[in-house]
């Protein structure tokens, strides 16, 4: 479903992203996970056509970003870790504004069930100001549901979130990847990451260190076999860096 090729990014003299590939089929939930810097945000804006790759290539179900960056959009979400919402238009505006932008044909028969999936219901009629944090990230996170994307990529969509917000944002992650979504989710909540993803795919300074079910992950490295997931992170994100490329050489 999402195809990701040797991507990289660089911005002015900075490697942010550096030869990823990896692949997320139908049904999956990949949790993009690293230290702050990583390349996570960058990644995920590569993958939604936001920032234009310095190399490699994005696939959305078949289609190439670059080659048809419309198609390709048209079948993927994106929520950003800071929900942009538009101030003068209501909850249910957001929603009749975004089926337009995407033709989505049963939009009034959606956005009900969606509003009330989303605890958005009694807020219907209100604007963003009038929102909390934790609701406006769910009205975002509504507004990129209603076209059902095959591809759905969250920016740390679990923060700002009460506990209940939390357990059925869980649910409704789960719930699309269920239906066939391809997901790919940051978070720095590792043990909702835990719960949540199929695979994970940890980044350190832009490159992939580790990628797989924390099962695959462990298995590959014996010494950090049952330790706790954030123990985990500490070992595959820390220590040495790794060494850097060879001059002249590409990265
Ligand atoms: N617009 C930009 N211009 C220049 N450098 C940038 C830009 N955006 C990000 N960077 C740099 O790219 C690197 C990766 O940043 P990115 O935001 O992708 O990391 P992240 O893993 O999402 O971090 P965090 O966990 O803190 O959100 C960092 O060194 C950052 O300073």
């Amino acid at each position: 479903m999402l195809n990701v090729h040797e991507l990289r990014k660089s911005y002015d003299g900075l490697v942010a992203v550096r030869a990823l590939t990896f692949a997320v089929p139908p049904g999956e939930v990949l949790g993009l996970v690293g230290p702050n810097g990583a390349g996570k945000t960058t990644t995920l804006r590569c993958l939604a056509g936001i920032l234009r790759p310095s190399a490699g290539r994005v696939e959305v179900a078949g289609i190439d970003l670059a080659v048809d960056p419309v198609a390709a959009k048209r079948r993927l979400a994106f929520v950003p870790d800071e929900p942009h919402l538009f101030d003068y238009l209501t909850v249910e505006e957001h929603l009749r504004f975004v089926a337009r932008l995407y033709h989505v044909a049963d939009a009034e028969q959606k956005a009900a069930p969606l509003l009330e999936e989303l605890e958005l219901t009694a807020k219907r009629r209100a604007l963003p100001d009038e929102l909390s944090r934790g609701m406006k990230q769910k009205l975002a996170i509504a507004c990129a549901l209603l076209h059902d994307p095959q591809v759905l990529l969250l920016d740390e969509p679990l923060t700002g979130l009460d506990p209940v917000g939390i357990r059925r944002m869980k649910a409704t992650i789960a719930a699309r990847a269920r239906a066939g979504a391809a997901v790919v989710l940051s978070s720095h909540l590792l043990h909702l990451v835990e719960q949540l993803c199929t695979r994970l795919l940890v980044v350190r300074q832009g490159r992939m260190v580790a990628y797989g079910t924390i099962d695959e992950i462990v298995a590959e490295r014996p010494a950090l076999a049952g330790l706790p997931i954030e123990e985990l992170f500490v070992a595959l994100t820390e220590g040495e860096a790794p060494p850097p490329p060879p001059l002249g050489a590409p990265v």
